[in-house]
């Protein structure tokens, strides 16, 4: 498969005076794994909304090597969001179905209207599913009703759902907000193995600085609906991080900050 750069170049998103997402350039390398931190109301998810384009922007444009993604319509546009698929923090699954029908969900997009209402699947595309759901560990729930099982378990369902999808980049918007450090740390390693063994870029917002500083190569910064640093975890400097969250954001982010002399400094500084 050929890999393309991922390009933004003055992209912006406004609600009404709200600029959520405000003149980013950025361009995402194939097979890198990006993090994207900020405080809440940065604008991360308007970010990797826009990439998908589930919203459609105000100001710019987004490539896909020589692909003009913001011009996408229809079939092409369809096609753009089953190459960059994305993982939600709610799991988005369909609580009465099972596990197994829930990751052929993602096969739906190469279908047609009547076999897709039907959902009819072939057993090339079961077999698919249950690989991908075997890779999360969740071959034995297969026959599960999503419903019942636990945010962690949904969330790498998500996964599978997304990786059957056959994607080219992996959109995750907080995958492991509401999920326990255990559940966090399968499913972040769920994303590093897509990312190193699949070869899949990989963008996640994150809201503990200590995960993207684990996973992520490259770390992008987002203050006001823009790029506030884009650097590697290393030059993620306690004083780069106290200017991204500023002081009063400290409260929030404070369980966050585990790197002590970072904690003491900021604590004082609150
Ligand atoms: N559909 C919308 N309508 C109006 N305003 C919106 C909409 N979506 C986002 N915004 C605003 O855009 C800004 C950026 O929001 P966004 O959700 O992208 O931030 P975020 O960094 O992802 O925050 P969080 O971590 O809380 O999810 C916020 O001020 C938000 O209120």
């Amino acid at each position: 498969m050929e890999k393309h750069m991922l390009s933004l170049a003055g992209l912006g998103r406004r609600f009404n005076a709200t600029r959520a997402v405000d003149n980013v350039t950025l361009d995402i390398r194939p097979g890198e794994f990006v993090g994207v931190i900020g405080r809440s109301g940065a604008g991360k998810s308007t970010l990797l909304r826009l990439i998908n384009r589930l919203i459609d922007p105000t100001a710019g444009r987004i490539t896909f090597g020589d692909t003009d993604v913001t011009a996408l319509q229809g079939r092409a546009l369809r096609q753009w969001r089953r190459d960059c698929a994305m993982i939600f923090q709610q799991f988005n699954l369909v609580e009465r179905l099972d596990v197994l029908t829930n990751v052929l969900v993602g096969r739906l997009a190469d279908h047609g209207f009547l076999s897709s209402m039907a959902m009819r699947f072939t057993d090339a595309e079961r077999t698919l599913a249950i690989r991908a759901l075997d890779r999360l560990e969740m071959a034995p729930q297969a026959l599960q009703r999503a419903g019942t099982l636990s945010g962690g378990q949904q969330q790498r369902v998500a996964i599978a759902r997304a990786l059957v999808q056959n994607p080219r980049i992996m959109l995750a918007d907080e995958p492991i907000a509401s999920l326990d450090p255990g559940n966090a740390t399968r499913v972040m390693e769920a994303l590093r193995s897509i990312n190193r063994d699949d070869g899949i870029t990989v963008l996640v917002n994150l809201h503990t600085l200590d995960t993207a500083r684990a996973y992520c190569h490259r770390i992008i910064a987002m203050r006001d609906g823009r790029v506030f640093f884009d650097g590697t975890p290393r030059q993620l400097t306690d004083d780069v991080v106290r200017d991204i969250y500023g002081t009063d954001g400290l409260a929030e982010f404070d369980a966050a900050i585990t790197s002590t002399a970072a904690h003491r400094r900021l604590r004082q500084t609150a």
